[in-house]
């Protein structure tokens, strides 16, 4: 099973694997875009699915038990390249390059398209508490504390239209393993959807970070 995991790779051997695989996932990114948007005849439609299904057959070929998991590296980042907010070397996710202070500050500027559509031109619900949920999170992690979500509250104030985004998160407080975190999403008006949090350290994370240290800077 795919869990948490220290991985022996070089600086080198990771920007190799992120200039391979990340270009990979943005034409993925692009087909799922194309397919939601086509209007080209059945036939040509027929004929872009053998071929999807041909190059799947051909990732398929050699390839992981499970997920990809959160890996760390001996330089003290981490990978988590399979997330579905973040997620190098997933499409699913859209993705979001998020900033961190050690403030516990995180944010991001990002573009969501037609793949993440709700109520016509707009964020779907649970897209916008999947970014803010990531984005609490990694403020919670930036601030030392990382956690997994204990609680998330959302406020939509408004709707939120497909396109260029900002999302903001910083922490509130801190009580012992407890991190409750804020944070919004916004469009060029201002804020759309308001986020609370609490991320809690998981029992045996504590016990195993006490030995390692928290890894907080992504690769
Ligand atoms: C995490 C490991 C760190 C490794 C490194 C990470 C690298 C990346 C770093 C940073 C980026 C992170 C980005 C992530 C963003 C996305 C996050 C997600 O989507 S997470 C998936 C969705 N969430 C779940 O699936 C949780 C499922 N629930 C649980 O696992 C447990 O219930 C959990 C962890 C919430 C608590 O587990 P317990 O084993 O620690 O439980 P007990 O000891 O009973 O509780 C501890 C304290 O927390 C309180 N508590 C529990 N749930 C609470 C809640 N919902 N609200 C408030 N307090 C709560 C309890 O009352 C207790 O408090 P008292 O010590 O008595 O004061």
């Amino acid at each position: 099973m795919a869990r948490y995991a220290q991985e022996d790779v070089t600086a080198a051997e990771v920007a190799r694997q992120k200039a391979l695989y990340g270009p990979l996932t943005q034409s993925i990114r692009e087909l799922v875009d194309a397919a939601i948007r086509t209007e080209v005849d059945d036939d040509t439609v027929r004929a872009a699915q053998a071929e999807i299904e041909a190059v799947t057959a051909r990732l398929r070929a050699r390839q992981l038990e499970g997920s990809y998991g959160v890996r760390f590296t001996p330089s003290g980042g981490s990978r988590a390249w399979g997330n579905a907010v973040v997620g190098t070397r997933n499409a699913v996710a859209p993705p979001l390059v998020i900033h961190h202070e050690e403030s516990g500050r995180a944010w991001s500027d990002f573009d969501l398209g037609a793949a993440y559509e709700g109520p016509p031109g707009l964020v779907h619900g649970g897209v916008a508490a999947l970014v803010l949920d990531q984005m609490l999170g990694e403020a919670a992690g930036a601030g030392g504390k990382p956690g997994m979500t204990g609680t998330l509250t959302l406020r939509y104030r408004r709707a939120t239209p497909l396109g260029p985004l900002r999302a903001e998160a910083h922490i509130d407080r801190v009580e012992g393993i407890k991190t409750y975190a804020v944070g919004h999403l916004a469009d060029a008006e201002g804020v759309t959807v308001e986020a609370e949090g609490v991320f809690i350290l998981p029992r045996w994370a504590r016990e195993r970070l006490e030995e390692s240290g928290f890894p907080s800077r992504f690769e």
